[in-house]
């Protein structure tokens, strides 16, 4: 069973021996935006919608807990909780991966140098991205919070900490290395959460989870919850669950997800690789008593770019009929979306910048924006992937490519064509959930090896670049010039 608790929907995904879904069912939960650039999750909601789809996709089957060999979670990032260890309630909503509110507070942590430590110790770059500064936000901000957790009654958890919280009745506080490593307060290089910079945040080790491998007996889950218990055996941040279940067990082996943001991670093997050129060093997973490493490379808005063409500009009725209307015309026209929403992020870095639209004219056309936002999604991508090609020296042999918006056939081409490699499908783009239930199936020995795990794996589609290097030139030329405007209109700030 795995439980993906993505950042709009939460799903349960019930695969076989064989890595085919048996049962699956999805539900998407509130986004609240209380403030410009704000984004937060109700972490009571996040969980009753995780265990309402359990129970749905266990109907299906008519399956009872004992009948289930293992749960494998996998999640949302940096997405942060803040709950009362007597309670179990949270104190504030859930602070989304997303969410800008600590803007200000990062700028101040680079203007007084802290970049090189941080980056040195946890691999990541200050962002209101990562976990540490949205716990900091909450405890100068959440009334009583700073008294109840210097009396060790607070509790910080990923979506994934919270998840096994919840399944366990309160009872285990525990992460992975995966997700500690997207916080900005462990070291992945000691593997220990790094005093350092709690003592910089001002934040209690009191209420850091315990950290584990990815694919590990975590505990049993509340025997009332599945009408038997469960074993939790796995637990990985999406994004690294992907990874795994695209079979990139090899340094050098590369995946992109197309989901609400776009993620690409390389496998670096058990080295972790330093970046000169804007991508993060993460941990891909703790698994057979080491950790592996990746670089990665995150934008964040790729999919929630065609969710803005639905339902605010209302130019589409469905995402999937975005690939109709691009396909209506030849090029954009000359246009180019950037949507950089709520900043850009890798390889810029820019949390101020707001999304552009450059180069209309009179002819620009509805089709044309619909276009130009497919292929910003690309764009980001292969930006990316340069700077991936850059940091690992190693040439891209192909990209892997998963997630709900990989669908779009169109996108993918164009992918392809832009960053010149043969871009792959595979038959199952649930790879999420896949990467997690494969971790967990490996723990509990319903999978043998890895190699049983390749074995499972197709590729369903690869599309290849179509070479025309006079348009590809101008095309990129033009896409650098629209993010430099995006960057320029944010130098007030
Ligand atoms: N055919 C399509 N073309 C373009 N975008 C799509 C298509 N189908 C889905 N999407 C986008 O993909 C995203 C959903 O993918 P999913 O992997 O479920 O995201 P997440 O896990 O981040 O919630 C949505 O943002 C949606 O707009
Ligand atoms: O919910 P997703 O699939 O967009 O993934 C979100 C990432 O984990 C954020 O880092």
């Amino acid at each position: 069973m795995a439980l993906d608790a993505g950042t709009t929907s939460n799903r349960c995904i019930l695969f076989n021996e064989k890595g085919k879904i048996c049962a699956l069912s999805k539900k998407e939960f509130t986004q609240y935006f209380p403030k410009p650039g704000w984004v937060e999750h109700d972490a009571n909601e996040i969980w009753s919608s995780q265990y309402a789809v359990a129970r749905e996709a266990m109907k299906q089957l008519n399956a009872k807990g004992s009948q289930i060999a293992g749960i494998g979670i996998t999640n949302q990032r940096e997405t942060t909780i803040v709950w009362d260890r007597t309670t179990g309630e949270p104190i504030y909503r859930a602070i989304v991966w997303q969410c800008r509110r600590t803007s200000d507070y990062c700028k101040e942590l680079k203007e007084k140098g802290y970049t090189d430590m941080i980056k040195e110790k946890t691999g990541l770059i200050i962002d209101p991205y990562f976990s540490a500064t949205k716990i900091h936000w909450i405890l100068e901000n959440v009334p009583e919070a700073r008294k109840k957790a210097n009396e060790g009654n607070l509790l910080f958890g990923t979506v994934d900490t919270w998840l096994i919280w919840k399944l366990t009745g309160g009872k285990v506080h525990v992460t992975d290395y995966s997700n500690a490593s997207r916080t900005m307060l462990f070291n992945i290089h000691t593997l220990k959460w790094d005093q350092d910079i709690l003592n910089l945040l001002d934040i209690p080790a009191s209420m850091l989870p315990e950290v584990r491998p990815s694919s590990y007996i975590y505990a049993q889950t509340d025997y009332h919850l599945f009408d038997g218990s469960i074993t939790i055996a796995g637990a990985a941040g999406d994004q690294q669950a992907a990874l795994f279940g695209q079979t990139c067990f090899n340094a050098g082996d590369v995946k992109n997800t197309y989901g609400t943001g776009c993620f690409m991670l390389m496998n670096t093997g058990d080295t972790p690789v330093s970046s000169d050129h804007g991508l993060l060093t993460t941990i891909a997973w703790g698994i057979d008593g080491k950790v592996q490493y990746a670089l990665e490379g995150s934008v964040y808005m790729a999919g929630a770019a065609i969710q803005w063409l639905r339902d605010e500009l209302k130019l589409i009725d469905t995402s999937y009929d975005s690939e109709y209307f691009a396909t209506k015309v030849e090029d954009t026209n000359g246009c180019y979306v950037v949507p950089s929403f709520t900043g850009l992020g890798a390889p810029y870095w820019n949390p101020y910048a707001r999304g552009i639209i450059t180069g209309l004219t009179r002819g620009t056309n509805k089709c044309h924006i619909i276009r130009a936002t497919l292929e910003s999604i690309a764009y980001q991508v292969n930006d990316v992937l340069e700077a991936m090609v850059l940091d690992s020296k190693i040439d891209l042999r192909s990209l892997k490519v998963d997630g709900g918006a990989c669908l779009n056939d169109f996108m993918m081409q164009f992918q392809s064509d832009i960053c010149l490699a043969p871009v792959q499908r595979p038959a199952c783009v649930e790879t999420t959930a896949m990467g997690a239930a494969y971790l967990a199936g490996l723990a509990v020995g319903y999978w043998r090896s890895m190699d049983d795990i390749c074995a499972q794996y197709h590729i369903e589609h690869t599309f290849t670049p179509n070479k025309n290097e006079e348009k590809r030139t101008r095309r990129l030329k033009g896409w650098k010039k629209a993010v430099k405007a995006a960057i320029i209109l944010t130098e007030d700030n």
